[in-house]
């Protein structure tokens, strides 16, 4: 599969008065053409700002980005962010109010966007606004253009949203928990409209949430986030039937309906609260915990090491290699 993005050893530094803190830290990805990539992890683990610095939309102060890789269809992203966003990269946000002007009319604002962004006339606006809410489904979208924000469900305004996301065609859609302030029948319309959209418009899609329930709708490829380290880099397939990382386990423990009763019997509740990245635990941040850690995970950070066709940083996996190694495997 091409890749139309690829990250390598990225990580967001911020310089803030109590020290340094840095989520992501050092973290690789890819996303292929047409492919759903879901970020999941606990909060503050590191998936907005992943998010946020792929678009170039880091405060800076105190925030700074890093990266031996960021590369979008061939271009740079740490220095052409700025012709690349809202263009060919656009992203959808947990809350619609606050991305959409509550005193402009709904179509005003698509128009505004394909004005400026692809240089339309403003018929020719209207008519491309129109067409693609057609394609996504959204009902009557002539009367809705004439409209304002407020006089619409939240579910109807994350609609709108990700219309307007869509107007100048991108090749990668960045949704941050953009079902999670809905209630549950609402969320799975939107994530219908998700999965739609990728065939309609051919696009990517890098999909952040904290439950793991809506990565099994949506997601093709999982990564597992915690405390600004990624963990497992996996297919879902893998993510739900053979997880690896002791972590990916405990938070598969908290979606009970999705795993056979034998499984369940020996996974793991996750203890205790994500670290403090300012001064994060030394070795593998998980270890404190992991009721597997062992003394090498109190010492040293693990190593990406492939399992199958997945990726795990954790040396439970380590072990294995190395005993392979010294039995001459
Ligand atoms: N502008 C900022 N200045 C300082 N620290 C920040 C800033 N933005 C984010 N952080 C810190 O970066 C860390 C990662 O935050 P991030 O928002 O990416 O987490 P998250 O996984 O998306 O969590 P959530 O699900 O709560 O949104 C947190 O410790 C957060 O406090």
């Amino acid at each position: 599969m091409s890749h139309v993005l690829e990250v390598e050893d990225l990580t967001v530094e911020f310089r803030l008065p109590e020290g340094i803190l840095r989520a992501p830290d050092g973290i690789s990805f890819s996303v292929g053409e047409r492919e759903v990539l879901g970020i999941v992890g606990e909060s503050g683990s590191g998936k907005s700002v992943t998010a946020l610095s792929l678009m170039g939309l880091i405060p800076s102060p105190p925030g700074k980005v890093k990266a031996a890789k960021m590369e979008f269809m061939g271009k740079n992203l740490l220095k052409e962010v700025e012709e690349i966003r809202g263009k060919k990269i656009s992203m959808v946000f947990q809350n619609p109010l606050n991305s959409l002007n509550p005193s402009m009319k709904i179509g005003a604002q698509l128009i505004e966007v394909l004005v400026n962004h692809m240089n339309m006339t403003k018929p020719e606006a209207k008519e491309k606004s129109i067409e693609i809410m057609k394609n996504l489904g959204i009902p009557s979208p002539e009367n809705l253009m004439n409209r304002y924000p407020f006089e619409y469900s939240g579910g109807m305004r994350q609609r709108i949203m990700i219309a307007m996301a869509m107007l100048c065609n991108p090749k990668l859609l960045i949704a941050d928990e953009p079902t999670t302030a809905l209630d549950v029948t609402i969320q799975s319309q939107i994530l219908y409209m998700f999965r739609e959209l990728k065939e309609e418009f051919e696009t990517s899609l890098i999909f952040i949430t904290h439950d793991l329930g809506v990565i099994a709708q949506i997601a093709d490829r999982v990564m597992v986030m915690y405390a600004g380290k990624q963990v497992e880099n996996a297919s879902v397939e893998d993510i739900f039937k053979n997880p690896k990382h002791p972590y990916t386990l405990g938070l598969l423990d908290s979606l009970p309906k999705l795993i056979p009763e034998k499984r369940k019997q020996r996974l793991l509740s996750i203890q205790g609260n994500v670290p403090g990245l300012l001064k994060p635990p030394k070795g593998c941040r998980f270890h404190p915990r992991c009721s597997k850690a062992m003394k090498i995970c109190t010492e040293k950070e693990p190593p990406a090491f492939s399992v199958g066709s997945s990726t795990v940083w954790c040396w439970l996996y380590g072990r294995e290699v190395a005993n392979n190694e010294a039995a001459g495997n």
